[in-house]
């Protein structure tokens, strides 16, 4: 079947509730949330194969480990696995972290949910029933009060075998009612039920009752959620003993959004899986809110320092990949291809560098948050391909060779890349766009027009002498220069090629040979008469290579000016052998 042409037909606008004198959109988010995990039981209900007793328990840990104090563990009246794992959590959770289970108005569930968690520290009962006008007519076939009255009869059950059984006395008992379907519900009946609810558990100010507003499924955009939030809040009037949590689901793609939104509406807790795992389009993903609130300068409570380790834990267990651009963990998040991103990258990464003392605050354009972290790694962060300008291409060098190279070089040599990476039809690594440089510029040849050459400091070592014996036009010829430098010597020495002066202009870096050797590498421009070359060369230290590449970036400035090199002393064959010797 085709799409319809009118839509209306099959699919009605969102009845959204009418609150005009909403306050969320001038609020900011200040503070982190009490976060629940669900990843055990919303995320675990969605796997094609629920996760094992073994595979629960390692998830447990990691939970525990990124720093969760409330975890929905299972769902104990749904499977044997759930009741044992709950068990061993009860049993084994640290005494600050509450364990949450989940059970529907059913006493027989609820019976076996109260079993599972028997003799724990710290529970909260997850009790649901569905309030929107569609599940009570669709599932249950009911009507609003009869769901009324079930609810507040297993309201009544649960709190008769919890926290009013002299034997329950050495657990704290709390519940979380879930007004199941939140988000399609008519807002001012979960008021009226939630608030019934809330006075038959008898919640206290310092467990309040932990009142959820599921977007079972996102039925709107989030500020239609945030408005229903915030009536939500303005119904209940309790902020002490009513505690208002969030339980988003992804179907827009805006669970994130409206996790926030709901924020800035009042709530003060949120359930979500990491990854955002979870049913059809998932939960909310609590990495992504946690690093949101990171990126903003507010600590998320959770620690994601290692994500790409939690990433590869979730994904072992769960079989589902972390989409490449799934934000903060995903593979992509933080690479640049195209050369305009990677230019502003590389420079904001050179004035972070630089800046020193005091808060080094985080302005590096294009990444919102420093991949170290979380884990990542800044080597990652650019990648070069046939987008990619002469930005990448630095960037890359300069971590491969330590290399800072010249802005006129780059803009060549990327070039050179950009043909290399068309022509394999792919990313190029930062190995082989070394070797391409290296390649490119004959930076590991000898240069067979150097044969021979010397540096002599004297004796206060003020004065370098550089004397070379050089091929031009298969003729040795002999130059001779003092200087400062190795440089300041090699152009005195070459003044006779041209009218005016040689000026050298040089960076240098470490090169790794395959062999394992490490090298100095010198890149030197050499200019005359508003003419340059270039040439790189390596050497054991830095001011060999400088030499070296001095002299062939010399030697092919002149070769298109024969007259010039006969002001050079031509040197017979035995000198030049003796001199090489
Ligand atoms: C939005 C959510 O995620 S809610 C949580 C959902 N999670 C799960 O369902 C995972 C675990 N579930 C299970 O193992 C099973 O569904 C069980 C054991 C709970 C129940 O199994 P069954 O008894 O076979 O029922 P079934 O799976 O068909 O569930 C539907 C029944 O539950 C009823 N139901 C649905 N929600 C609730 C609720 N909150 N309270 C009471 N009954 C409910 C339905 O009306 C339906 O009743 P009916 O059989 O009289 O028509
Ligand atoms: C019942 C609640 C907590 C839920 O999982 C949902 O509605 O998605």
């Amino acid at each position: 079947m085709p799409m319809l042409e009118d839509p209306s037909q099959k699919y009605q606008q969102f009845a959204a509730p009418e609150l005009p004198d909403r306050t969320w959109p001038s609020k900011k988010l200040t503070k982190r949330p009490r976060w629940l995990a669900t990843d055990l039981r919303d995320g675990n209900q969605a796997l094609a194969k629920p996760l094992d007793f073994d595979q629960k328990w390692t998830f447990f840990q990691m939970l525990l480990r990124i720093g969760f104090k409330e975890i929905e563990v299972g769902f104990p009246g749904a499977s044997d696995t759930d009741f044992n794992f709950t068990k061993r959590c009860v049993a084994e959770a640290p005494e600050d972290v509450w364990i949450e289970v989940m059970t529907p108005c059913r006493k027989d569930f609820i019976r076996r949910t109260i079993d599972s968690v028997t003799g724990a520290k710290k529970v909260i009962i997850s009790l649901y029933i569905a309030t929107s006008d569609n599940f009570i007519s669709t599932v249950f076939e009911t009507t609003r009060e009869a769901q009324f009255r079930t609810a507040m009869e297993h309201v009544a059950y649960l709190r008769s075998i919890t926290k009013d059984d002299p034997t329950q006395q050495a657990t704290t008992w709390n519940l979380m009612w879930s007004p199941e379907a939140f988000s399609d519900t008519d807002t001012t009946f979960a008021i009226e039920i939630c608030r019934a609810v809330k006075d038959i558990w008898g919640p206290s100010e310092e467990v309040p009752i932990i009142l959820n507003l599921p977007a079972t499924v996102e039925m709107s955009s989030p500020n239609t959620y945030a408005d229903q939030v915030e009536m939500f809040i303005r119904g209940i009037a309790d902020p002490v003993k009513a505690c208002v949590s969030l339980h988003p689901h992804n179907d827009r793609g805006c669970a994130v959004a409206a996790a926030e939104l709901g924020q800035l509406a009042g709530a003060t807790r949120v359930e979500g899986c990491l990854f955002g795992n979870g049913e059809r389009t998932g939960n909310v993903d609590l990495v992504t809110l946690a690093l949101n609130l990171y990126s903003q300068g507010i600590d998320p409570g959770l620690d994601f320092s290692d994500l790409p380790a939690i990433r590869k834990t979730a994904e072992e267990l769960t079989h589902i990949p972390v989409h490449t651009r799934a934000p903060y963990a995903g593979d992509s998040v933080f690479l640049a291809y195209s050369g305009g991103h990677q230019d502003a990258i590389r420079k904001g990464f050179k004035k972070w560098n630089q800046l020193e003392g005091g808060p080094r605050l985080w302005k590096i354009p294009y990444i919102p948050i420093d991949p170290n972290d979380i884990g990542s790694s800044y080597e990652a962060v650019i990648r070069v391909n046939s987008q990619s300008g002469k930005g990448g291409i630095a960037w890359v060098l300069q971590h491969a060779l330590d290399l800072d190279l010249p802005k006129d070089l780059l803009q060549s040599f990327s070039l050179a890349v950009k043909s290399e990476s068309e022509k394999k039809g792919r990313t190029l690594e930062s190995n082989e766009i070394t070797k391409l440089f290296l390649e490119n510029y004959h930076v590991l040849d000898k240069d067979p027009r150097v044969l021979a050459y010397q540096k002599t400091n004297d004796i206060a070592k003020t004065l370098t002498t550089v004397r070379a014996i050089v091929l031009i036009r298969n003729l040795p010829r002999e130059v001779v220069g003092h200087g400062a430098t190795p440089l300041d010597a090699v152009s005195f020495s070459l003044s006779a090629f041209a009218n005016s002066r040689f000026d050298f202009e040089s960076v240098w870096g470490n090169v790794t040979l395959e062999d394992g050797q490490v090298r100095k590498i010198a890149v030197v421009k050499c200019t005359s008469s508003s003419r340059s070359t270039w040439s790189v060369k390596t050497a054991g230290t830095m001011e060999e290579a400088q030499l070296l590449a001095a002299l062939s970036a010399a030697l092919d400035w002149q070769k298109d000016i024969p007259a010039q090199h006969q002001r050079l002393r031509l040197l017979p064959i035995v000198e030049v052998a003796a001199y090489a010797g």
